[in-house]
């Protein structure tokens, strides 16, 4: 069977195509800049030659469609035909408390990712606009969901609750979900294959840390905590978005500056994080850069990024009563050997002892990078959403077909 992930941002589609008899990627590939005026579509078929086109692509259907022609394309194609597709499965960021588990494409499942676009504006849409055009273009093809809330559903109400009145709840499900749980759920699962321990004996905290980035308390295997909230936006400082702030700046910045509610959350979303501070960048590579040759706003931009990284740690071994291993994952916590390095030389006092030599290694599996005496043992876990998507795909499919 052969299935297509799909990941649908706002201006971007990201897809994989797997082979799941062995599990392997037969091809992948990104398309950016959709809706504007020169779109990229960059396509990876295994064991063949990578493809870049430059087109103008206004919206998520053509997006689709391209990717499809490109798929089964003579010369850069993996497959003859588009009914060698036999389900697509989708990330969706928000279930909102609709789903504990990844579903299958219904009605009714749509009605609710649709009644959910208000609590994930940048990804829920665009996840909907990547279902819809899939409906299009391969009529009758099984479609699976998989959230990024639905690990996060296992948090007692004293970590989801907020402290504001119950109405909120009651009346509009205001509440902390998490997001990246596909991932924080695969690495935990990961570290403890690693370390050959059994996952209900472990404190375990995974710090999902790319272009969005959140911190979970996975007790036992079960996540108790997280730092990302109703939105994506609460947490950790990001590459574009502020993390945790005070919430009264918010009606006092919109009262100063005449600010409306879009414009109040595109300066929370896209114009803060470590792109406002170090004026620059929001990659983390040009802040680490910025930082090494003495720029001061870069290195006040790592400085937070890093500290407020450690404060979350710090809290959820509070929270856990204790931890035994902390995993690094995503574009930074797999690849940022710097930025691991200070936050892990700063928590000695967990017992933590950093193996600096094997922190700078690069490699694409799992790794340890405490001493393997360490009290906390900390492991860098890259992480693969979109096979966790095939494999609830191939399961919840296999379900219906047999
Ligand atoms: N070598 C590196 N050093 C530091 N940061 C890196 C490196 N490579 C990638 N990154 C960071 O990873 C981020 C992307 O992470 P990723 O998990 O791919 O994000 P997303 O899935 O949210 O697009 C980039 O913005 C960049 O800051
Ligand atoms: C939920 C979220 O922040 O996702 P991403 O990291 O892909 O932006
Ligand atoms: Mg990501």
């Amino acid at each position: 069977m052969n299935i297509l992930v799909i990941n649908s941002g706002s201006s971007s589609l990201k897809y994989q195509l797997y082979n799941m008899t062995d599990e392997s990627v037969l091809a992948k590939g990104l398309v950016e800049r959709i809706g504007m005026d020169s779109s990229i579509l960059n396509h990876k078929p295994t064991g063949k030659q990578e493809v870049t086109e430059v087109s103008e692509i206004l919206e998520h259907n053509t997006a689709i469609r391209k990717v499809l022609a490109c798929l089964t394309d003579k010369e850069h194609g993996v497959i003859s035909s588009i009914d060698e597709i036999n389900a697509v499965g989708h990330r969706v960021v928000h279930g909102g408390e609709f789903f504990k588990a990844s579903a299958l494409v219904d009605a009714d499942a749509k009605t609710k990712i649709r009644q959910l676009f208000d609590l994930a504006p940048l990804h829920n849409p665009a996840a909907m606009m990547g279902i819809s055009a899939t409906e299009v273009n391969m009529p009758g093809v099984p479609q699976v969901v998989v959230f990024d809330t639905a690990f996060h559903q296992t948090m007692p109400e004293k970590a989801y609750m907020y402290a504001i009145p119950r109405v909120l709840y009651n009346k509009y499900k205001v509440r902390r979900y998490g997001a990246h749980g596909t991932s924080h759920d695969f690495v935990s699962k990961a570290a403890a294959e690693f370390l050959d321990r059994p996952l209900e004996d472990l404190k375990i905290i995974t710090c999902h840390i790319g272009n969005g980035a959140s911190v979970t308390a996975v007790d036992g295997g079960l996540s108790i905590d997280t730092s990302m909230g109703m939105t994506p936006l609460e947490g950790l400082m990001m590459g574009t978005r502020s993390g945790d702030l005070d919430p009264a700046i918010v009606p006092y910045v919109m009262n100063k500056e005449e600010l409306s509610v879009g414009e109040v959350n595109s300066m929370l979303n896209k114009h803060s994080g470590l792109l406002a501070i170090s004026g620059v960048s929001s990659d983390m590579r040009d802040i680490i850069d910025g930082a090494e040759k003495g720029e001061p706003n870069s290195t006040l931009a790592f400085d937070m990024y890093e500290y407020r990284l450690r404060k979350y740690i710090g809290s959820y071994a509070a929270a856990m009563n204790g931890v035994d291993v902390i995993v690094f994952t995503a574009g930074v916590g797999e690849n940022a050997a710097v930025l691991r390095a200070k936050v892990l030389n700063n928590l000695t006092f967990l017992g933590i002892e950093l193996d600096a030599e094997a922190n700078k290694v690069r490699s694409g599996d799992p790794r340890r990078i405490s001493t393997a005496e360490s009290k906390v043992q900390v492991l860098v876990v890259p992480t693969n959403e979109e096979l966790v998507i095939a494999r609830d795909t191939y399961r919840i499919v296999q379900g219906i077909n047999g």
